[in-house]
């Protein structure tokens, strides 16, 4: 026997909950959760495998953040690799599965949590890990500016530590095969987002959209935005 074939689930992660999906189908796996996604075909890219799965059974766009480590036997022909991925484009349908859910952190498993596939349990307690990074800062009011460059990306880092707030540097693809030039550049602070606002304009970027609604409440009375959406975001990138 080769080796086994790769499966990939997608984590997407929105504010501090991640998307699980109900499987309808074989019966032996049918109202058992699973992160969304599929087999990934002959000499395709895992991370590109993912995004495709994503858009054919939830019909939105996601991009991959990182690969959760280690990888699950689901059986004696396949095996299974988790991916946290962001919502960049449309909210996600239920095209295969009979339910979606957001869940965090205390939802994921044990009592009152959810009825997973086998395969996934593994990545559960680095997942939830990952959820619990993403509340704290929530609660800490961090915001994540987008930035294509990583010149705009490290002034504005600078000109926010200039400022004596708190900014850390991330790539938006940490973990993923591959680390060319489309992957933009993200600054995460505890800055006031009026500053961050206008340091972003400055430089061509965008503030992203989760961390914003629920970030900006305890700062300043803005105007807020009612759901999950981008804050200009340009049309394209040069
Ligand atoms: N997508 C996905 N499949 C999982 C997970 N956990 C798990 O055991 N599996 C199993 C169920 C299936 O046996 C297999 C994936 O099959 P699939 O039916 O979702 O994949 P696919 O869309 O590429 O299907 P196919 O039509 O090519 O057969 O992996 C999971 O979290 N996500």
């Amino acid at each position: 026997m080769g080796e086994r074939r790769l499966v990939v689930g997608a984590a997407i992660v929105r504010g501090a909950r991640v998307l699980a999906a109900r499987r309808t189908t074989p019966p032996e796996a049918a109202g058992r959760w699973e992160l969304p996604g599929g087999k990934v075909e002959p000499g395709e890219r895992p991370a590109d495998a993912l995004e495709r799965e994503i858009a054919e059974e939830l019909g939105c766009v996601i991009e991959v953040s990182a690969w959760l480590s280690g990888a699950s036997v689901i059986d004696d022909h396949l095996e299974l690799r988790v991916a946290v991925a962001r919502l960049v484009d449309g909210e996600p349908e239920p095209r295969e599965h009979d339910r979606l859910t957001w869940v965090g952190a205390d939802g994921l498993d044990g009592p009152g949590g959810l009825d997973w596939m086998v395969a996934d349990r593994p990545f559960l307690p680095e997942l939830r890990h990952v959820l619990r990074t993403a509340e704290t800062e929530q609660h800490r009011g961090v915001l994540r500016a987008v930035l294509f460059d990583e010149d705009d990306a490290t002034e504005v880092q600078r000109r926010l530590r200039a400022d004596g707030y708190e900014a850390r540097l991330e790539r938006e693809r940490l973990a993923g095969e591959d680390d060319d030039e489309d992957h933009p550049w993200a600054v995460l602070t505890d800055a006031p987002q009026l500053l961050v606002e206008v340091l972003v304009d400055e430089h061509d970027g965008w503030l992203d959209d989760d961390t914003v609604a629920s970030a900006a409440q305890p700062v300043a009375p803005l105007e807020l935005p009612s759901g999950p959406r981008r804050i200009k975001r340009p049309g394209a990138h040069s």
